[in-house]
């Protein structure tokens, strides 16, 4: 991928965070690129309107490629690009000033949606309830700690989610927050799932037909929760809802670097096994009782109903 000219460090360094996973989460990494942007178009030099836009179209699309799967990220990229480029602007000064306040407002935006998600999803749980959540995903921590402070929620098994080990965040946010914590391993979600009344994860791509596309094991634990007769919550904003699926695009499944997973010693010691590393895995809708976003706790059929309303005719840029 080119890197624009003269783009500044810091934006280097937001784009590198994110592909290395020291900015993960979806949510924080669609805050991280509109605040990218927004220090892009601070840092332009020069007076030419087109030279700007140019310069900050090849900084989205440089963006764009840090990671493949969140669509929150290209989501947050059109919610500011959209704005400069429907705005019309006749200097490079104004088009500086959209851009900023364009990520301003996506990162407030985004920041109220997790605590809306928190509060609505609470009402979803009852007094006594013990919960299952897989990774850490910051929408399902905000209703766990939503539900907790309505003195719902008590206990919480945390699977470690290998290879990653987000469980770690899980484990150490939610204890934070006041909640029993107990650490399992991902293996252990069947022998678990017994003693569980609610599933809550997050999302990292909602699809047009009510798919989830989260931390890969998320489906695994889908299926118990279903053999189970235990209730599956998704807990996802509606900038995670990818308006491409619409058109029948597929949402992009990464894997990372095998060494994640055995380490880079053991890897060159067998030369003769491959190591796959899948990061993400898709739950079909029929598994899913409800996905709880800002705007209200839906069904994952009506995600069709969310994307037209987000996106409408842009579903197409
Ligand atoms: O936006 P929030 O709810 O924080 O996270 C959503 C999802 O993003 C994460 O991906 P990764 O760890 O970046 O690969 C997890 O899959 C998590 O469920």
């Amino acid at each position: 991928m080119q890197v624009p000219n003269d783009l500044p460090k810091e934006v280097l360094e937001i784009r590198e965070d994110i592909r290395t996973m020291r900015i993960r989460g979806a949510g924080r990494i669609a805050r991280a690129v509109a605040m990218a942007l927004s220090k892009a178009a601070a840092a332009f030099v020069g007076n030419d309107v087109d030279e700007f836009v140019k310069y900050m179209e090849e900084t989205a699309a440089f963006l764009r490629g840090a990671r493949p799967t969140a669509v929150s990220l290209p989501n947050a990229i059109s919610f500011v690009m959209r704005r400069l480029r429907e705005k019309g602007i006749a200097t490079v000064d104004e088009g500086k000033r959209t851009v900023e306040e364009a990520a301003k407002e996506f990162v407030e935006y985004s920041e109220r949606a997790v605590d809306e998600i928190g509060e609505l999803g609470a009402r979803r749980f009852r007094s006594g309830d013990v919960v299952m959540t897989h990774c850490h995903s910051s929408a399902a921590a905000a209703v766990l700690a939503a539900a907790r402070r309505a003195g719902k929620v008590d206990r919480v098994y945390v699977k470690e989610t290998r290879p990653r080990l987000q469980g770690l965040i899980a484990a150490r946010v939610l204890a934070d927050a006041g909640l029993d914590v107990i650490l399992i391993p991902d293996s252990a979600v069947r022998y678990f799932m017994k003693d569980v009344d609610r599933v809550i994860v997050g999302a990292d791509a909602v699809a047009a037909n009510g798919a989830v596309v989260n931390k890969v094991g998320t489906s695994v634990v889908a299926l118990a929760a279903k053999e189970a007769r235990v209730n599956f919550y998704v807990a996802a904003e509606t900038y995670k809802f990818s308006p491409k699926t619409l058109i029948g695009e597929l949402v992009p499944i990464e894997f990372r670097d095998p060494a994640e997973v055995v380490g880079r010693e053991w890897l060159q010691e067998h030369p003769n096994v491959e190591v796959l590393n899948p990061v993400f895995d898709v739950t079909p809708a029929e598994y899913i009782d409800a996905i709880i976003t800002e705007r209200g706790v839906i069904s994952p059929y009506a995600a069709p109903l969310i994307l037209l309303e987000e996106y409408g005719v842009h579903a197409w840029d």
